[in-house]
Formats: structure tokens, C-alpha cells, sequence
């Protein structure tokens, strides 16, 4: 079995953005390196090159436009995002959704560009029809679980089973994370012993006390 992924969502909670990004990261490489267990940080754009610079540990961006270079004022450039050191990138987050065939763009620009993928669902039906497109991971996602520390694993385990079920009934090399209210050890056992191969989490180890603690902990039942 493939040693399980944890990525973390900084998204723009100001515990995890600017000088706090890179002591978030240290945590991550150090969480990382104690347990062995594979940690993604995915901060916020501005603070990528900021990461990259400092600390070794591989680097998702949370969001890349579905653009080539040229006029799009405002826009996240995949070219630019790679030479500020992402690694891979989040893809149709709940908080930030994207046309169907906007994703497809995106997806095939990681494929060009030799970066993961992975794309957030929300239920079932969405983590099937996404892994018709071949990323490299599905997370799924309900919304209404996100940021509220109810997990998905424990409070909805038939949308991360059957998600999983789905994926790799399409392709069984897509890789299904799950996330939402996760954030101890029970969680991410809970998320694993449905088939998950990972979590995506934010919330429980960016607004945590001591968040290199709070990634053991997560990783403490595997
Ligand atoms: O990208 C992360 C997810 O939206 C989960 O967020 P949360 O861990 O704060 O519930």
C-alpha cells in the first residue's frame, strides 16, 4: 500500500498566511519527517515562492485559472505558479468551484506540465463524473461539513466509501481523499478504513495551538 497523503488547505485564515505560512510548513516537514507520512502545505498564491524558498516539502497551489499566458489581468498562471515552486494543485475547491469543462482544462494543463492533480467534489455523483477526466486525485468534500469540526469520515463514511467505490471502479490509479471536520487521529483512521487514501484538511491544524502536535495526532492511529 502506498504510504497515506495528507494535504493541508491553508485557504486565508491569517494563521497560515505570510511569516505564519512558513512556520505552518516548518510543521508540516517536521510532522512529515517524524512520522513518515507524505504532508502537502497548499498556501495561499502569494506565499507559495515564500514556502518554496525556505522549507523543502512539496507545495500545492490552492487554485490555477484554466488560462495560457497572455491577457488575464488577475489570474493564476500555471507557468508562474511551477517556477514559484508548486509541486501539484487543488482543483474546483468548494469555496472556489469551476465550470466542468474548466476543470478539464486545468487537469490537462497539470497532465502537460508534469504537476498532480487534485480535484474537490462534493458527493458522490460529482467524485465519479470527475474521475472520468483522470486526475490524479478526487477529495471529496460535503460542504456543509467543511470548517464545522463534524468529520466526513464518521458523520457521512457512505459518501467516502461509495466515492472511493466509484473512482476506482473508473480508474483504480485515481487516488480518493476525503476531508471536511477532520482533524484527530480517529478522524483520519475513520477516513482510511473506508478506502480513503488521505485526507484534505484545513481548519483543525491551521487554527490549532500547536499545530505539529495536532499533524501526530492525525497521523497517530495509521
Ligand atoms: O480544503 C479543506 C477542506 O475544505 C476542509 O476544511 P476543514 O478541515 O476546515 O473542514
Amino acid at each position: 500500500m502506498n504510504t497515506p497523503i495528507v494535504i493541508l488547505n491553508y485557504k486565508t485564515y491569517l494563521e497560515s498566511s505570510g511569516e505564519n505560512a512558513l512556520e505552518l510548513a516548518r510543521a508540516l516537514k517536521s510532522a512529515s519527517e517524524e512520522s513518515g507520512i507524505t504532508m502537502v502545505a497548499a498556501p495561499q498564491a502569494a506565499d507559495i515562492y515564500r514556502v518554496h524558498d525556505q522549507i523543502s516539502l512539496p507545495i500545492f497551489a490552492q487554485h490555477i485559472d484554466p488560462i495560457t499566458p497572455g491577457g488575464h489581468t488577475g489570474s493564476n498562471l500555471i507557468e508562474t505558479l511551477i517556477e514559484a515552486g508548486i509541486n501539484g494543485s487543488l482543483i474546483n475547491h468548494s469555496e472556489n468551484r469551476m465550470k466542468l469543462a474548466d476543470i478539464d482544462e486545468v487537469i490537462q494543463l497539470c497532465k502537460q506540465h508534469n504537476i498532480e492533480s487534485c480535484v474537490c467534489t462534493n458527493n458522490i455523483a460529482t467524485s465519479k463524473a470527475i474521475a472520468t477526466f483522470n486526475p490524479d486525485a478526487v477529495a471529496v468534500e460535503p460542504p456543509e461539513l467543511i470548517g464545522s469540526g463534524i468529520p466526513v469520515s464518521q458523520a457521512q463514511p457512505e459518501v467516502v466509501e461509495d466515492s472511493v467505490k466509484g473512482v476506482k471502479s473508473i480508474n483504480k490509479k485515481i487516488k480518493v481523499l476525503c476531508g471536511a471536520g477532520i482533524s484527530t487521529g480517529e478522524d483520519m483512521k475513520a477516513a482510511m478504513d473506508l478506502g480513503a487514501d488521505g485526507v484534505l484538511l484545513a481548519s483543525g491544524i491551521v487554527k490549532a495551538e500547536n499545530p505539529k502536535k495536532a499533524l501526530l495526532d492525525l497521523v497517530s492511529k495509521l
